[in-house]
């Protein structure tokens, strides 16, 4: 399994996904505001990979900030911090610092240390989530080959090597149980037609691509048999926030009666937050709207409403699947409205 996300001389190696689909592009990232900018511009993109790149920015921090083997630990929090706030929404980004950032009175060599740790544990934890994942959408669904619905881009790009949703596809395919992978573009940074397209046509799975609009009619019209997506932050009841787009492709699952799984390692899960009324949404650039390739397609001075992702109430997901299997929320679940 080829890893998107490397440690080599003291250098973040990192695909970058900006590129992709046209060009497999890697990007040598050595100091914090590189790998911040990387961060920022979903060059370096999905939970699992932005908590990687960002622990790992940390340690680039450390080593910046030592002198004669004495690290100025003011300045690598200081750093911290901003690397933290790159992203928002995905918990893993926070989860990642926090934990390095444990190491620092022990100095550069242990920030490194713990920040390659998580980097050699993601392709495992992400296994395990992809392996559990497609076991219960087998008990769901029947061993047969399967018509799948995912969104957004949830392939080891997102990850270091495995993937969380795409990855459980993988296996699923792998085994002979997908008929074929049905995926919205996600529109505006179009993660799925650049992305999950990307890593399907790889794998050779069978898979369309079509606008996120109309991924609810394909769920009406009895053309799935599965939903599988990711996510960004799970709260301590269930809640899930992940890419705009998911929470009504959950209404449209739940009124079909198709089971909406969520793939997610434990390190995506915040069970500080009590629901998803507290997750803070991230809110984009305008211009990721009103331009297309470059070219603006909306009038001038058109306002707009861009939030990176939504948060779908735990009600509506049928489960959310870690390495250790099924999640059981340690808050309480809203009772669906009959
Ligand atoms: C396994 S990736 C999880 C999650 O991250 C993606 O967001 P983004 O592309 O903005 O980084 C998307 O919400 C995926 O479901």
């Amino acid at each position: 399994m080829t890893r998107s996300l490397a440690w080599e001389d003291a250098a973040l190696v990192a695909v970058d996904q900006c590129a992709l689909p046209h060009e497999y592009r890697l990007l040598h990232l050595r100091t914090v505001d590189e790998v911040i900018d990387a961060i920022n511009r979903l060059a370096i993109r999905g939970a699992p990979a932005i908590g990687v790149a960002g622990a790992l920015a940390v340690a680039i921090s450390a080593a910046q900030h030592t002198r004669n083997g004495q690290c100025d630990e003011l300045a690598v929090r200081a750093d911290a911090r901003r690397i933290a706030d790159a992203r928002p929404t995905a918990v893993n980004l926070t989860w990642a610092v926090r934990r390095v950032a444990e190491r620092i009175p022990q100095g550069a060599g242990a920030v490194l240390d713990e920040a390659l740790v998580i980097l050699a544990e993601d392709e495992r934890l992400n296994l395990a989530v992809s392996e559990h994942t497609a076991d219960l959408v087998l008990r769901l669904c029947g061993h047969r080959p399967l018509r799948l619905v995912t969104h957004c881009n949830t392939g080891r790009l997102a990850t270091v090597a495995r993937g969380t949703a795409l990855g459980a596809i993988g296996l699923l395919a792998e085994a002979g149980h997908v008929e074929e992978v049905l995926f919205g573009e996600t529109r505006p940074l179009l993660q799925g037609a650049r992305l999950t397209a990307w890593e399907l046509a790889e794998a050779n799975i069978p898979h369309r691509l079509c606008v996120d609009s109309a991924l609810p009619a394909a769920l009406a019209a009895g053309m799935a048999d599965c939903v599988l997506v990711g996510a960004d932050r799970v709260c301590a009841n269930g809640d899930v926030a992940n890419k705009i787009g998911t929470y009504s492709l959950a209404l449209a699952a739940h009124q079909a009666g198709v089971p909406f799984i969520v793939a997610a390692p434990m390190s995506t899960v915040d069970e500080t937050l009590a629901d998803g009324s507290a997750i803070v949404i991230e809110q984009r650039e305008p211009d990721e709207v009103t331009t297309l390739a470059g070219v603006t397609i909306a009038p001038a001075g058109t306002r707009v409403f861009n939030p990176a992702f939504d948060v779908t109430p735990a009600e509506l997901v049928t489960a959310v699947v870690t390495e250790n299997g099924t999640y059981r929320p340690v808050g309480a679940r809203r009772e669906v409205a009959s």
